[in-house]
């Protein structure tokens, strides 16, 4: 049996998504139901070699819940990356009694996490927190949602231009490697062409397509490219799509940083808020070194190894969807 926990530290990492306010308040919250003392480390791993780190109480989550953003601050830290980084920010939990970390971040995060374990015995669980959506053992991670539906609204939005001058508009979205932000918002915004880093579509398949509808003079078309597509992004496509077609007037927007802010959708709000609440019971039952998801539904703990390595499969039916309905 492990040792019960007393004391936790909470920490948000990596690229922010709207919900980890949520997130950090259902982990206080449940932490201090529970009789335990709670921590926020500040800019994630950097604050926590740094020693920024300071004792939460409920009132230090009040009014965040609808807040984007993330009130600890996040970070990517090099210095982690290191043995002896790692030594540092170990030292600064130990000398408050901290036995027990939530992680909410992504795949980097909770690499970091699960280090922290294997180095120094410390419980870890993570919090699925990134728009990419780009983990195993979940259908939700915080943040997509609300990203997607960003997208959505701004890509909507250079449809209506589009139309109005009959222009070809190639809109790339985030994704670093993952697809389903341009997944999700090009099958809502009837985009024409999709491009994923998980799928091995060619320009030049694109261009084949556009070719086709120039000839029966559809000229208005989207193309959704997530920024991790081996095309290399949106302005490459756009310069070959030029050069082959030049007859028609092609655009590039990059939506960019934008899809990473805003008020949390109400979806983001509640997963966040059960996440937040079961990482924290993980914790005190002794199911450490896991990522917290939701299945189906229904709470599923998946170690983090696991969580980190495997890679969410794309449902080929989704594929076929987008390929029958772009036409
Ligand atoms: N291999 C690793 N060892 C230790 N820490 C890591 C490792 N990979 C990532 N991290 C830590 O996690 C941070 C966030 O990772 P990153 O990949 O940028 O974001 P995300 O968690 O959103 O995927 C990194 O800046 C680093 O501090
Ligand atoms: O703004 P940054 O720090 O350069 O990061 C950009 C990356 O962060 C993301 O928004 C989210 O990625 P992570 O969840 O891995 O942090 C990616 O889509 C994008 O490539
Ligand atoms: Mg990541």
């Amino acid at each position: 049996m492990s040792k019960k926990v007393t004391k936790i530290a909470v920490l948000t990492s990596g690229g922010d998504a709207p919900g980890m306010n949520a997130a950090i308040r259902a982990v206080v919250r449940t932490g201090i139901y529970y009789g335990l003392e709670v921590y926020g480390v500040v800019r994630g791993y950097n604050g926590m070699i740094e020693d920024d780190i300071f004792k939460m109480d409920s009132r230090s989550v009040a009014n965040i819940i609808q807040r984007g953003g993330t009130i600890l601050k996040t970070a990517r830290s090099k210095e982690f990356m290191s043995p002896e980084g790692r030594q540092k920010a170990y030292a600064n939990l130990i000398k408050r009694g901290i036995d027990g970390l939530v992680v909410v971040g992504g795949n980097g995060s909770f690499t970091g996490a699960l280090k922290l374990h294997e180095e120094f015995g410390l419980p870890c669980v993570g919090i699925p927190g990134t728009i990419d959506k780009d983990l195993y053992g979940t259908d939700f991670t915080i943040g997509f949602d609300t990203a997607v539906n960003t997208a959505v609204e701004a890509i909507d939005k250079i449809r209506d231009t589009a139309d109005a001058h009959d222009r070809l508009f190639i809109v790339e979205v985030m994704g670093r490697d993952a697809g389903y932000i341009a997944l999700h918002s090009g099958i809502a915004t009837g985009a024409e062409h999709i491009l994923i880093p998980e799928e091995d579509t060619s320009v030049e398949e694109v261009i084949a397509g556009l070719s086709e509808k120039e000839k029966r003079k559809k000229l208005v078309n989207l193309i959704v490219v997530a920024e991790g597509h081996k095309s290399g992004g949106a302005n490459h496509i756009a310069e070959i799509v030029k050069q082959q077609l030049p007859n028609l007037d092609t655009k590039v927007t990059i939506l960019g940083h934008l899809q990473r802010g805003g008020s949390p959708s109400c979806i983001d709000r509640l997963i966040a808020s059960r996440m937040g609440y079961h990482a924290v019971e993980s914790l005190l039952q002794g199911r450490h070194n896991v990522m917290v998801g939701i299945l189906d539904n229904a709470m599923k703990y998946t170690p983090l190894e696991i969580a980190i390595r495997e890679k969410q499969r794309f449902s080929d039916e989704w594929l076929k969807i987008v390929k029958i309905l772009a036409s």
